[in-house]
């Protein structure tokens, strides 16, 4: 047998399959999707077996030195997905594979061979390889294709198991459990009235009335039910037999979850839920828009719809922002699914991010609640797969594989006959137009939970503020407000936007910020140069002394942090009691958590935060949102600036007046007519998405055209704009007439890390032959990129532009 081994290096020469020769002590493990080590020129490197063959083009192989994991880690469908994201992305197949496991596993594991029975019980030959051992690694098996045999024999009987030896850091933890042996009966025929306690024992474990069922040995001793003796004796017979069986770490253990019974839906929700689980109970793939107005109660429709899939016997993948991946969201799942849930993201530490993983692979969790690489989970049998906030920018990677994680989730959606939902308050402009032209299927929720009003927005302009004579970051209003809350003992939040800062130069006194003539796009503020220039086009002009609109010197870039708005606070606020989120007051382990409970519970009147308190909260005593600053993103370079604050401005507002109370919200703003604050103050999402629709299709950008950036960058200013313009023309050259290809131009960060950086971007409707023009090209390029002296970046779907 031959394997096709995709190898861990990642460069254009190696990003093939190459064969090796499966000896015949590793033909039992070696499966596609299976970790090996192999040799590869005087190394031994890692890889991964991609096809499995019984002949080889090629006159000699090298034998494989070892297969790492005892079942595979990719299973068949991953491996295609593989192949798909590489080409798709534009990136190695090793480097697509790599990000679908988890980090833990990466490393070298040891594989060892347990007993689940007693040794008696095993063919002569095996019960010579384990002596009076329990466990062996599996280094120590004879290299003899009977034992092999032998061994797997063994394993298909569940008399032995291959298992991973962890490190420490990582450590498994096992119970000892006891269940009936599969030939109880005959065997029980040798207890004897006088073995009594026996006799109990065996008669307790058929009195359960389930032959399968395993007991934990602990809780009989525990319980006093039998003795070590007592069950000893019976495993010595054959009657019991005992197994080890892992018990995952639990991040969540401490935390017991109130079980939530499925509510009664509105009618809204039933409506929605309906065309779900038409397409869940066919095994149909759809992909539903489900776009509901914040507190509309769409974590209800997700979650009985998993119910439907758990109940076929299939599985759910549900993805959410890393950042709204809060306590509050977890309990939701936990609470209706229990252990059935494995919780996929970055505030686990490693080891339990390998356990949720482990549990998901070996088929004891079934729904796989996490952040982006979630859309990975292992599952072989998924029926629906949901993604929250699907307008979020977190679903694109930003490094290799640069995917979209809706792309993917698609992608598998198509392969398993399972719906895909994208759910929100505020879908982005491309999955609404994919609705409007019925590519997606429009589900909407337009009212809260029983009829509750959205929150009334009030917008003030800040200029006046400013000509009043306030130069406090809180408006008159905003603070009256604040005030009467406090007085009446509810909640308000306080939102600081920290994206866009000082990026942007905006004249105080009426607004006016600089854009670029050519590109209605602002323009950045370059220090080092002190200009303003446009990423797009690479226009520039002098920093203005004076604003051109008004004269004012008041003109200047943007920026105040949010331990300033504390120290604010207190000044004015002094009896309030605050708590401050930011990336600072959260690093410590279970600080965001913490920090959410104890507003929950009460403990504070005001939250004070940035971006991570934007979403997903749900709390009855918050009545009033205040947005400091409406403008600081929408000015970044970026056409989806304008979205961007539009969505951000309406998931902030809907944590207010979730409840009973009624809630407000306060956007205070330089520029209180801008569509995106105007709509947003009307909660009319369907004219935001219109009059937006309108912009993007005079700038040409999507949803209207698809737009791919490619990157070059070098350490010499020379080579970096040379490799650009060569790349530049040759799209040119390739690609049809109808594609535009902007630059090259200086990326708005012009150089990092010593190198130079140019930008090309393209913008396309239809062009079959891009992706392959692109692998060629970074083929093309290869031997400089491998030495690491140029880099190319090729991004499919950018969602950043710096
Ligand atoms: N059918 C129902 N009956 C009563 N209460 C419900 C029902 N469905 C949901 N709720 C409650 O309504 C509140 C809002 O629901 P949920 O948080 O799911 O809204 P959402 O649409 O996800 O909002 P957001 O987009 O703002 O996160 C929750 O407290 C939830 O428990
Ligand atoms: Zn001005
Ligand atoms: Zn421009």
């Amino acid at each position: 047998m031959y394997a096709k081994v995709i190898v861990d290096i990642a460069t254009g020469q190696t990003n093939r399959a190459f064969d090796y020769q499966i000896p015949a002590s590793l033909e039992m493990l070696a499966r596609p999707g299976s970790r090996v080590t192999v040799p590869f020129g005087a190394r031994k490197i890692q890889g991964f077996i991609w096809r499995i063959e019984d002949k080889t083009e090629l006159a000699r192989v090298k034998p494989i030195t070892d297969v790492l994991d005892p079942h595979p880690v990719l299973t068949q469908e991953l491996l295609e997905l593989g192949e798909y994201l590489a080409v798709e992305t534009v990136c190695f197949l090793i480097t697509a594979y790599q990000s679908m496991i988890p980090a833990a596993i990466r490393a070298k594991p040891k594989k060892k061979i347990e007993l689940l029975v007693s040794t008696e019980t095993l063919p002569p030959v095996l019960q010579a390889v384990f002596q009076k051992q329990t466990t062996i690694d599996w280094k120590d098996l004879p290299d003899d294709k009977a034992v092999m045999q032998h061994v797997q024999e063994a394993v298909r009987h569940e008399q032995i198991r291959i298992d991973y030896q962890v490190k420490d850091q990582t450590k498994k933890q096992t119970k000892r459990m006891l269940k009936l042996h599969p030939e109880h009966r005959t065997h029980a025929a040798s207890l004897t009235a006088k073995a009594k306690k026996q006799l109990e024992l065996y008669d307790w474990f058929l009195s359960i009335g389930d032959e399968e069922a395993a007991v934990p040995a602990a809780q009989l001793l525990h319980e006093q039910t039998a003795s070590r003796a007592v069950i000893q004796g019976l495993v010595e017979k054959n009657i019991l037999m005992e197994r080890n069986q892992e018990s995952y770490r639990d991040p969540f253990e401490d935390r017991s979850f109130e079980a939530t019974p499925p509510q009664e839906l509105t009618r809204d929700q039933q409506r929605a839920l309906d065309p779900i689980t038409e397409k869940t109970s066919r095994e149909k793939h759809h992909t539903f828009l489900l776009h509901g107005v914040t507190g509309s109660g769409k974590t209800e429709v997700y979650l009985q719809a998993i119910d439907r899939v758990l109940q076929q016997g299939r599985e759910a993948i549900v993805l959410v922002p890393e950042i709204s991946l809060t306590p509050q969201m977890v309990e939701r799942f936990k609470g209706r699914f229990g252990d059935q849930v494995a919780v996929m993201h970055s505030a686990l530490s490693r080891g339990e991010r390998y356990d949720e993983w482990r549990r998901v692979h070996a088929g004891d969790a079934k729904v796989a609640v996490g952040a982006r690489s979630a859309i990975f989970a292992p599952f072989k049998n998924v029926g629906l797969i949901i993604i929250d906030e699907e307008h979020e920018g977190s679903y694109k990677q930003e490094d290799h594989p640069r995917y979209h994680a809706r792309e993917v989730a698609i992608w598998r959606g198509i392969y398993h006959g399972a719906p895909v939902v994208l759910g929100s308050a505020t879908p982005s402009l491309e999955s609404y137009a994919r609705a409007g032209r019925e590519v997606y299927q429009l589900l909407e929720m337009p009212e809260r939970i029983n009829q509750k009003q959205l929150p009334a927005i009030d917008v003030v302009d800040m200029r006046d503020e400013l000509h009043k004579g306030n130069r406090s970051v809180f408006s008159e209003t905003l603070l009256e407000k604040l005030k009467d809350r406090l007085e009446k003992g509810e909640q308000s939040i306080l939102f600081l936007n920290r994206r866009g800062y000082s990026s942007f130069v905006m004249c105080r006194s009426c607004g006016y910020t600089a854009e670029c003539p050519h590109c209605e796009i602002t323009l950045t503020y370059h220090q080092t140069k002190h200009q303003l220039k446009c990423h797009y086009c690479g226009y520039e002009e002098a920093m203005p002394a004076t604003c051109p609109s008004c004269e004012s010197e008041q003109i200047r870039y943007f920026g105040t942090g949010t331990q300033k708005v504390e120290e604010e606070l207190t000044k004015v606020l002094p009896e309030a009691r605050i708590i401050r989120m930011d990336m600072d007051t959260t690093t410590k382990k279970g600080s965001h958590e913490q920090m959410l409970r104890r507003f929950g519970n009460g403990e504070a009147d005001i939250l004070l935060g940035t971006q991570m308190i934007a979403k997903g909260l749900d709390f009855p005593m918050i009545t009033l949102v205040g947005v400091l600053a409406a403008d600081t993103m929408l000015h970044l370079p970026d056409f989806r600036a304008p979205e961007r604050t539009f969505q951000l401005l309406t998931q902030v507002s809907g944590r207010a007046g979730r409840d009973k109370l009624q809630g407000e919200v306060v956007i205070q703003s330089y520029s209180p007519d801008h569509y995106s604050i105007q709509f947003a103050k009307n909660h009319d999402y369907p004219s935001f998405s219109r009059h937006e629709m309108g912009q993007r299709k005079r700038g040409g950008y999507p949803p209207y055209y698809y737009l791919t950036m490619v990157n070059v960058s070098h350490e010499e200013i020379g080579v970096a704009l040379k490799t650009a313009e060569k790349v530049t023309s040759r799209l040119r050259e390739e690609l049809s007439p109808q594609a535009k290809i902007l630059g090259p131009t200086v990326s708005p960060i012009a150089r990092i890390k010593d190198r130079y950086r140019y930008q090309c971007m393209i913008k396309y409707r239809d062009e079959p032959e891009l992706t392959k023009i692109l692998n060629d090209i970074a083929v093309h390029y290869q031997k400089e990129t491998a030495q690491d002296k140029l880099f190319i970046t090729i991004d499919m779907y950018p969602q950043l532009f710096l």
